[in-house]
């Protein structure tokens, strides 16, 4: 918590707010299983913890246990580090939360490849638009001079008004389902998240966060539903994404 005295604290914040801000960056969110949070636990062990958008270890759940588990060797007198956030985000995205809710500016391995060409790249296929010829993998760049985005890769332009057009699709059916799935009915919402894929498809790069978040939702509704056959054609598709972070 020195750090987050140091870098956080000014004259007009109020003891309670320092307070509220402490417990927060100190804070771990408790995940089911299915990685769905539950609520928020304050672990004094693992409160000594730093991050890394690169970690080397996560914090799981068994209820309200919490476990650091290595997920690659760590050699002797390394540091332990696990990520405070969500690591399936562009950098801009990730230091944008860490600095919301833990009160830092995050300069591990992939953080300080910021702007350069790689994660460019990463943010471009994580956040940002597809390209118009389905047959292509390339991502969009916006070039200022056409108003619109231009293909790294094939060199193809895509005016900016389509793109609002389906965006602006995508997130009325979106809303929609959304809607449709917490008021039970379960059915029409399926439809409707399988519309959203259909219009996210047609906009994001097939790894982008979005996409994947729309087949994480069909997952679970198809594994409720016990529809396993497609659920397992949705699981397929998402853990290629996870596999390229
Ligand atoms: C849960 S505490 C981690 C332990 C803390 N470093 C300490 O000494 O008590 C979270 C706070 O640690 C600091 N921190 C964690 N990871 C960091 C990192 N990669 N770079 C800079 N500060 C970090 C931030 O101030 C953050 O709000």
């Amino acid at each position: 918590m020195e750090s987050y005295a140091s870098s956080s604290s000014s004259d007009s914040t109020s003891t309670g707010e320092m307070e509220v801000d402490k417990l927060a960056c100190n804070a771990h969110t408790i995940c089911d299983s299915e990685l769905i949070p539950l609520g928020t636990g304050l672990y004094p062990v693992i409160s000594i913890i730093n991050h890394s958008c690169y970690p080397n270890s996560v914090l799981v759940f068994e209820g309200r246990m919490a476990t650091i588990r290595a997920i690659q060797q760590i050699p002797k007198g390394s540091e332990v580090l696990i990520s405070y956030i969500e690591t399936a985000g562009s950098t801009m995205t990730r230091q944008k939360a860490l600095k919301e809710q833990y009160f830092f500016t995050c300069s591990c391995p992939r953080c300080i490849k910021l702007g350069q060409d790689d994660d460019i790249k990463e943010s471009a296929v994580l956040e940002g638009y597809r390209c118009k010829n389905h047959t292509c993998d390339g991502f969009l760049l916006r070039d200022t001079e056409i108003k619109g985005f231009r293909c790294h890769q094939c060199g193809l332009v895509r005016g900016m008004e389509e793109i609002l057009k389906i965006a602006g699709e995508e997130k009325d059916m979106s809303e929609k389902a959304s809607v449709a799935l917490s008021s039970g009915y379960n059915n029409e919402a399926l439809d409707m998240y399988l519309k959203v894929e259909k219009l996210q498809m047609k906009l994001y790069h097939s790894s982008s966060i979005k996409l994947m978040r729309t087949r994480e939702t069909l997952l679970r509704m198809l594994m409720e539903m016990q529809d396993w056959k497609k659920a397992l054609t949705y699981c397929r598709l998402t853990i290629p994404v996870y596999e390229s972070k």
